[in-house]
């Protein structure tokens, strides 16, 4: 295919991407890393627009225009995959990669003579693994953090492979005087092509990381608590429906705080929603600790789940639970909280309803002996 088809294509790609980026970048689900992707994905798109038309013209600022904008887009990706991936590359550093990019690809277009040739090709290649070099850097952590998904995968191969391709093009631009862009040359032909995937790579592993980490908060958002942290209701009956399934052997707790209202109307409610934080974070590391299962079930009413029959050992992490409990709120309110139980094992009913409703009895039945005390 023609090179300067190519250039026009992998412009469009950029376009196409940095487009919808942009769009992004509005959205709440969004990482802050869009912004930067979208300006690099805007600006490469212009810079091979331009470099078609330079091409295609002869007209040589045109083309040094183009190239700058390149290296400046270049840089604006190492910046979002440096965001994405929290890398710790310093903004001073990439600030420099552009400038000095700049100013030594602008020096040696001005005494290079004039037209496309051999030295501009070794310029731009040698000046691009950098920035090739660094995004490889960001994206290689951004794979170590998300070793199970595809899109860090992509990215990094994409951009190694077009670091690489610079790297061989550079010495091989320098050993002949007629390697010019507008030669049809394979090599030429292959670097465009090779640029071209790397737009499409980059666009569809940047924006299918960001769609599949929004999926992933949504899905972690509708099944927790937003006070808490714990599981919300719904997720936790699933999960428990689940231990029935595979048979296992558990008790079901219904724990549900004495007095709290008291509390919202003695210390404010911010404070109940503190005590409720509190609580929320004791039962968690009873699930860490015990591999149960802990949900908040709506208001003040908690459940565990914890492995087996009621025994020794689950009153003793009962009993811990409110310890931890009556100690912490003593310490923040001046006076220890309690909370009151209603307990049903998987052997005493068939279902998870009744096992929760029976649950739910005994912890009235609790509740009741505490308001006639
Ligand atoms: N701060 C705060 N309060 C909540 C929340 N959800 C429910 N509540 C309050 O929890 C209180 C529950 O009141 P009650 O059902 O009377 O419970 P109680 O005061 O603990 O009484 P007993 O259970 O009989 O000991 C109500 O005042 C609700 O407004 C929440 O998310 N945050």
């Amino acid at each position: 295919m023609d090179i300067i088809t190519i250039i026009v294509l992998t412009g469009l790609t950029n376009f196409t991407f940095g487009f919808y980026s942009w769009q992004q970048i509005s959205n709440p689900e969004s990482h802050y890393a869009c912004k930067a992707f979208a300006l690099a994905q805007l600006i490469k798109a212009v810079s091979f627009i331009l470099y078609a038309i330079a091409l295609y013209q002869g007209h040589d600022h045109l083309r040094l225009i183009a190239n700058l904008l390149i290296f400046i887009g270049c840089w604006a990706e190492v910046r979002s995959y440096n965001q994405l991936a929290s890398a710790g590359l310093k903004s001073g550093f990439l600030w420099a990669g552009a400038i000095v990019s700049c100013s030594v690809f602008t020096w040696f277009h001005f005494t290079s003579g004039d037209g496309p040739n051999n030295t501009m090709i070794v310029t731009s290649s040698v000046l691009l693994v950098l920035p090739f070099s660094a995004s490889v850097y960001a994206l290689y952590q951004l794979l170590k953090q998300h070793p199970a998904s595809v899109f860090p995968r992509v990215l990094l191969i994409v951009n190694a492979m077009i670091g690489l391709f610079c790297l061989i093009r550079a010495p091989l631009a320098a050993s002949d005087a007629a390697f010019i862009m507008t030669r049809p040359m394979l090599v030429n032909q292959a670097f465009m092509f090779a640029t071209f995937i790397l737009g499409l790579g980059n666009g569809i592993g940047f924006i299918g990381f960001l769609k599949e980490r929004s999926d992933e908060r949504l899905r972690v958002r509708a099944n927790i608590d937003y006070l808490t942290g714990i599981y919300n209701r719904h997720y936790f009956e699933q999960l428990a429906e689940a231990r029935i399934q595979t048979g296992e052997d558990f008790t079901l707790y219904f724990l549900d705080i004495d007095k709290f209202k008291a509390v919202n109307d003695r210390y404010g409610h911010a404070t109940g929603d503190e005590v409720l934080r509190l609580f929320g974070k004791l039962l968690r590391d009873q699930q860490e600790r015990h591999n149960g299962l802990v949900g908040r079930l709506g208001g003040e009413e908690f459940g565990i789940l914890l492995q087996g029959h009621n025994s020794a050992s689950h009153d003793a992490i009962i009993q811990q639970l409110r310890q931890d409990f009556a100690d912490l709120t003593d310490n923040k309110l001046g006076q220890p909280m309690s909370f009151s139980l209603g307990a049903c094992s998987s052997c005493d009913a068939s279902s998870l309803h009744d096992i929760m409703h029976n649950a739910d009895l005994l912890l009235y039945d609790a509740k009741h002996q505490l308001g006639s005390r």
